[in-house]
């Protein structure tokens, strides 16, 4: 079954029948879905249901892990990403992704938004500057590190340094941003500016994010994919899915029955 909202044309991310496996696991199971651009797309489940594996597969991160295998197609805005001679580079400046814990690097707070762009071989000053204070408001982070850019990452908090690290991930403008429980180890007032800053980034970015929270997953949302062990069960409008969920595996999950 392709899980689709059919009303709509536009997507950033559409997978066809994704099969993955370590070793001899089998990891996911046929995952068919596709995700509109400017949408918000949760990934909700129990743990080890598959839902980080299959966020990495957007931007080829399995890739690193030696016996991950593959089947299937995933389209990031209409490439198929591992049958298309892409470079994971190019990739994954498209494809931006934010991880559970903070993980500035160890330089000043400009040098770590200002990173990507280096790599990328950009020289021009006022360029960078201006990109690395653009992509710091964009994280609501500039009114609190303006006057302080040249000190340690390290200074911040774990709310700061993870919105630094979005900032950092926005810096060389991506068209999608994956988000792996990002808000999980944080408090909850950081954990609020985080959602709040997900809940405007969409204007300009596709934002998948897996999430333990189901009320974080209400919040931030337009479209919730349920997981439970490697497959995907249910795919829907994140009210639809919580109100009237189809599948009596997503009624379970949703009513705290198990997970
Ligand atoms: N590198 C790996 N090698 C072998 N098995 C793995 C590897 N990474 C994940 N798995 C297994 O694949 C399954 C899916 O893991 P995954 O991390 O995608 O689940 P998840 O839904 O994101 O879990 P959680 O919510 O706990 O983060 C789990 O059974 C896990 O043990």
């Amino acid at each position: 079954m392709y899980h689709t909202d059919s009303k709509e044309k536009e997507y950033s991310i559409q997978t066809k029948d994704v099969h993955l496996y370590y070793g001899d696991f089998h990891a996911l199971k046929g995952i068919s879905v596709a995700m509109r651009k400017n949408q918000v797309t949760a990934f909700i489940g129990p743990s080890g249901c598959g839902k980080s594996t299959f966020l990495r597969c957007f931007n080829r991160m399995n890739d690193l892990i030696d016996n991950a295998r593959i089947e299937g197609d995933i389209l990031v805005d209409g490439v198929d990403i591992y049958k298309t001679n892409i470079h994971v580079d190019d990739l994954r400046k498209h494809v931006g992704m934010v991880f559970q814990k903070p993980n500035p690097f160890p330089k000043s707070i400009f040098e770590n938004v200002a990173y990507g762009l280096r790599v990328n071989g950009t020289q021009n000053k006022n360029f960078i500057q201006e990109r690395v204070e653009r992509s710091l408001q964009q994280a609501a982070l500039w009114d609190e590190v303006k006057d302080k850019l040249k000190k340690s990452a390290f200074e911040l908090s774990g709310g700061q340094q993870q919105r630094l690290c979005i900032a950092r991930a926005l810096a060389i403008e991506p068209s999608v941003l994956l988000m792996d429980e990002p808000a999980s180890a944080l408090d909850p007032i950081s954990t609020a500016k985080i959602e709040e800053l997900i809940y405007g980034l969409k204007k300009d970015y596709t934002i998948v994010i897996v999430t333990h929270n189901m009320q974080q997953a209400g919040r931030v949302s337009d479209h919730t994919a349920f997981f439970f062990l490697g497959e995907l069960v249910e795919f829907a409008k994140t009210k639809t899915l919580f109100t009237s969920p189809r599948d009596q595996r997503t009624q379970n999950y949703i009513t705290g029955r198990f997970g």
